[in-house]
């Protein structure tokens, strides 16, 4: 009904009665509908799991109250600790947003662990993690579910390369030939610095790619970051070292030649991925928007096609010797065309992307722990100075002569303190400190009942690694995860949980006395478990043992002050020292 103002002086009382009431009624419906929409836009909790009251009430879930965590402390980690710890529970709930599902946190290892170990079924990797990458590295195992129908493929194709074999007569030379480039260049720095502490953070980067590169592609010299750094030093005629935090010493360094700046920008962008709130839509956009990554990317592909035609050269000259990844890879394409019937394809992108995908993700994850594992040298004297002497007793001869173990000796000795120091540093600060998944199915959780669909961050940081467990009865627990046959696990003493202490992780054996070291002595999950844990796990407990034992073989690492010695921590894809600075000097002139 259209009233004018007007019309009020000549309709009937009754209608002019009526237009409040219709006004009112209006009102009421729009309210109401208004109020049904708030409603059904407010986050749902799933019965019985914790959460914050407030974000339930809120639109935007806990979106705010994370916006300001992370604006205070630069960090979201430890806010998931924390809101475990707050509602004092294993399980808890919590919205990542607008009209988003329920996020769980499960802060309970026994249960992850099963959950990663016997639970594929019913979890997988999260549509978010697959969205990360499917853009950047969509032809990689990591960007599939377990039930694509490539995955099986992908996981044939690579399925040599943490063989204990591969790793040690392929892998392992390589490590040592890039960790011994490290070594020179320390003792140039060492000298340049003239007992001050310099920054390590980028030359443990570059080690970090200069390994993988070589583990992948077998990279030659002339692509090693490592050496160049150090025949640029060598090339400076005179200089004096200027001044940086805490009277470090900075040093110049060269900038990297095209090839490796187009791995870092990728490596950058697959980072930025993380942050998207489309990672789906953020990955097309950058690359249609940003020339300098469009140009990256197509320069990574030119390397590993380059790459590949060198290994194919090699194997038509009759070279077939087995340097790297790429090379086992291509003899296995080669293999399988034959044994198909059909040409091979060198140049496939699953090919590319399981190489590139080392690089992915081998590279950050790698850097992270080994500059934790330098920082903790310094921080810690006397655990320095006991891996040195597990060293040296364990190569007295090698010691006496001033000469360093080799490789495969390194390998065969057993060396449980050094494995000890390794875990010691991955438990206490996990490069990546939390595993997701999603259960692909309604399923349970300690109880609960848990939707399709729903995604969940287990813990692999706080409560029962570094805090005290928060208690679950073990009623809850399903069956098969419970006895000490489905949890071989020990836990860790809570008056020194969150000290560094690697002596946790040694046992005395009952006959002989002798010191081993105890994978099961306590919860540790830096690397996930099951069919989808790290891939690279092998690899990289390889990597870390040869870079530690030849780092601490060569230099001592003296105490750093003020805050090069924080425990400050930066949150990128992985977490690692936001200060990492080494003050050395030469063992054996
Ligand atoms: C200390 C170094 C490393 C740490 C702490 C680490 C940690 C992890 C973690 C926590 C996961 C997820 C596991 C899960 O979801 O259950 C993972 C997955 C993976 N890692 Fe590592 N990683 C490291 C080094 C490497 C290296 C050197 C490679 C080299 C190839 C690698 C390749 C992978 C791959 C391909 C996956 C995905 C596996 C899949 O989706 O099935 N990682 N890593």
């Amino acid at each position: 009904m259209d009233i004018k103002p007007q019309d009020f002086l000549s309709a009937p009382l009754t209608t002019i009665q009526s237009v409040p009431v219709l006004a009112g009624c209006l009102a009421i419906v729009a309210g109401s509908a208004l109020y049904c929409g708030y409603s059904w836009a407010l986050p749902k909790p799933i019965p019985g799991i914790p959460y914050d009251k407030a974000a339930s009430q809120s639109l935007l879930g806990s979106l705010p109250e994370i916006s300001a965590y992370i604006k205070k402390h630069g960090r979201l980690r430890p806010w998931l600790v924390g809101h475990s710890k707050r509602h004092g529970s294993v399980l808890t709930q919590f919205w990542m947003g607008p009209l988003a599902k329920p996020t769980l946190i499960l802060a309970d290892f026994q249960e992850s662990r099963d959950i990663l170990l016997r639970r594929g079924k019913e979890f997988d990797r999260s549509s978010r993690s697959i969205s990360i990458f499917s853009g950047p590295i969509g032809h990689h195992h990591i960007a599939m579910r377990s039930d694509d129908p490539r995955f099986k493929g992908n996981k044939d194709l690579v399925r040599d390369l943490m063989t204990p074999a591969f790793l040690h007569q392929v892998t392992a030379p390589q490590i040592y030939d890039k960790a011994q480039q490290l070594i020179d260049l320390w003792t140039l720095k060492a000298d340049l610095a003239q007992s001050r502490p310099f920054d390590v953070k980028q030359d443990i980067v570059d080690l970090a790619l200069d390994i993988i590169n070589a583990a992948a592609f077998g990279l030659g010299d002339d692509m090693c970051i490592t050496k160049r750094q150090l025949d640029f030093l060598n090339s400076l005629s005179q200089f004096e070292p200027g001044i940086g935090p805490a009277g470090s010493a900075t040093i110049p360094r060269e900038a990297h030649i095209p090839d490796i700046a187009a791995i870092y920008e990728f490596g950058h962008h697959v980072g930025t991925q993380f942050k998207a709130i489309s990672p789906k839509l953020a990955h097309p956009y950058k690359v249609l928007t940003s020339p300098t990554l469009s140009k990256a990317i197509a320069r990574k592909n030119e390397l590993i096609r380059r790459e590949v035609e060198k290994t194919l050269d090699r194997i038509r000259t009759g070279d077939a010797g087995t340097r790297s990844a790429m090379d086992n890879i291509i003899m296995r394409e080669m293999a399988s065309a034959e044994k198909a019937g059909r040409e091979p394809d060198y140049h496939s992108p699953q090919i590319y992307d399981e190489l590139f995908g080392f690089i992915v993700a081998g590279h950050d994850t790698s850097a992270s722990s080994i500059a934790w594992m330098i920082k903790w040298l310094g921080v810690n004297q006397p655990a320095q100075k006991k891996l040195r002497q597990v060293l040296s007793e364990a190569f007295p001869d090698h010691h006496r002569d001033h000469r360093q173990p080799s490789a495969a000796e390194l390998i065969k000795t057993p060396l449980p303190y050094l494995e000890a120091y390794i875990q010691e540093c991955l438990r206490l600060d996990a490069p990546v400190p939390l595993t997701q998944r999603e259960a692909t199915v309604d399923t349970e959780i300690l109880g609960y009942k848990i939707p399709k669909g729903t995604e969940i961050f287990m813990l692999a940081s706080g409560p029962g690694f570094q805090l005290p467990e928060i208690p679950v009865g073990d009623d809850l627990r399903r069956e098969a995860s419970r006895g000490p046959n489905h949890h071989p696990y020990g836990q860790w003493d809570h008056d020194n949980m969150d000290d560094f202490h690697p002596e946790r992780w040694l046992k005395a054996d009952d006959e002989s006395g002798k010191e081993y070291f105890d994978p099961y002595a306590g919860p540790m999950m830096s690397f996930g478990f099951g069919p989808r844990g790290c891939f690279g796990r092998r690899l990289a407990l390889l990597e870390t043992r040869i870079v530690v034992a030849l780092l601490v073989w060569n230099f001592e690492f003296h105490p750093v002050d003020g805050v090069l010695a924080s425990r400050e921590i930066a949150d990128a894809i992985t977490t690692s020292p936001v200060y990492c600075y080494a003050r050395v000097s030469k063992i054996f002139e």
